[in-house]
């Protein structure tokens, strides 16, 4: 049976007031009631809104610690606000395109009804226009002022997040947003190219941490708003396969991100002692969390609880990222074996 027709049917039991954070701390009024002439204000937070900003704010942490480790800590300041500032612009239009697309299923969900589209604030064909104006002006500064590779990265992210991600998957499988994903593990590409011309294994490493750690970011969120996307039928895990399969999918990924993340350490040797414990103790911190979902897979405070968590795990990861490429700080896996009492027959 095709995943499409499995969701159809299921019965739309209200979600607990668990999503409050989720939602805008102001409220709007709906199209009919806006005034005829709104100010400057107003519509810049609009548009702002459009783009998504805290969720760039994160893709902006991870561009700054891969350009932090392919600098060695050393990393020009021009060329770390061009390439933030640069990769910012092309997520705020991937995500305006997304808004686009999505108006329909947005304007019916309420954690998202309120965004600019679906409550007539802003009308689809200027939403168009910014989020082109968004991408030109961000490949310009990426090319110009980084390089052709970061530029061209930053664009092959709109072109997932919107082609891959939102057009093609995310209302026809399960698998939305482990093969969408890719998108949101671009943004270290990005600023890996713009420091050093190229992608070594570290930095796909560094995508590979990322696309590892969305499932569990996302199917978190998924399970404590399941009867929203029922509601709109799109087939996320547990709308389909239920809370425990996809509680299990969590840890599995949870599971596999924590040697991932220190593949940094080795083989690729550009980590040290400092980020390698501070992987390991956050990525046990995840484990366990993951494990109490996994007891309690309905229970929509623990979801929460762990989709909070996967935010801060990974501000934390970058934060230890950073620290560790201060020389003052770096202590090399070498080291550490050197450092180890040597035991001769
Ligand atoms: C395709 C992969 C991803 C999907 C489907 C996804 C989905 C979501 C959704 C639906 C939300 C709730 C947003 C809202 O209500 O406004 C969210 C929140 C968030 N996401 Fe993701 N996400 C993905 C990847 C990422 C990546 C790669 C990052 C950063 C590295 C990220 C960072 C965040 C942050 C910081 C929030 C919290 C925003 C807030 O405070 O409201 N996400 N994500
Ligand atoms: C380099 C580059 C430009 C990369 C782009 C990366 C990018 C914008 C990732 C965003 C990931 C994200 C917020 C997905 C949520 O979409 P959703 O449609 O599931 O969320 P929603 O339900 O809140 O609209």
């Amino acid at each position: 049976m095709p995943e499409t027709a499995i969701y159809e049917n299921l019965t739309q039991d209200l979600t607990p007031d668990l999503t409050q954070d989720l939602l805008p701390k102001t409220s709007h009024p709906i199209s009919s009631n806006l005034p005829s002439s709104r100010g400057w204000r107003e519509i810049v937070q609009d548009y702002t809104e459009l783009t998504k900003p805290r969720i760039i704010t994160l893709l902006l942490i991870t561009t700054a610690g891969a350009m932090w480790i392919a600098s060695a800590g050393n990393v020009d300041l021009f060329l770390m606000l061009v390439t933030v500032t640069g990769g910012a612009i092309a997520a705020a239009s991937a995500n305006t395109i997304n808004c686009l697309y999505d108006r329909d299923i947005d304007a019916k969900m309420e954690r998202t009804s309120w965004r600019p589209l679906p409550s007539g604030r802003i009308q689809p064909i200027n939403a168009l226009i910014f989020a082109i104006a968004l991408a030109c002006i961000s490949f310009a500064m990426l090319a110009l002022y980084a390089n052709l590779l970061a530029a061209c990265l930053a664009m092959s992210g709109i072109a997932t997040y919107v082609g891959v991600y939102t057009i093609w998957l995310k209302r026809s499988s399960t698998q939305n947003i482990v093969i969408g994903g890719a998108a949101g593990a671009i943004p270290p590409l990005v600023g890996w190219a713009a420091v050093t011309g190229d992608l070594s294994w570290s930095a796909w490493v560094l995508f590979a941490i990322i696309f590892v750690w969305t499932p569990p970011h996302f199917w978190a969120l998924a399970l404590m708003i399941r009867d929203e996307y029922a509601k709109v039928g799109v087939p996320m895990l547990p709308v389909v396969k239920g809370v425990e399969a996809t509680a299990h999918q969590i840890l599995l990924y949870t599971l596999l991100m924590v040697p991932v993340s220190l593949l940094l350490v080795f083989p690729c040797n550009v980590m040290g002692l400092v980020y390698g414990l501070s992987a390991i103790a956050l990525g046990v911190a995840f484990i366990y969390k993951a494990l109490q979902l996994l007891k309690e897979p309905s229970d929509r405070q623990v979801a929460r609880s762990v989709f909070k968590y996967s935010i801060l795990y990974l501000a934390l990861l970058c934060v230890a990222m950073g620290v560790d490429s201060l020389p003052i700080a770096h202590i090399s896996s070498q080291q550490v074996i050197a450092m180890l009492p040597t035991f001769s027959s």
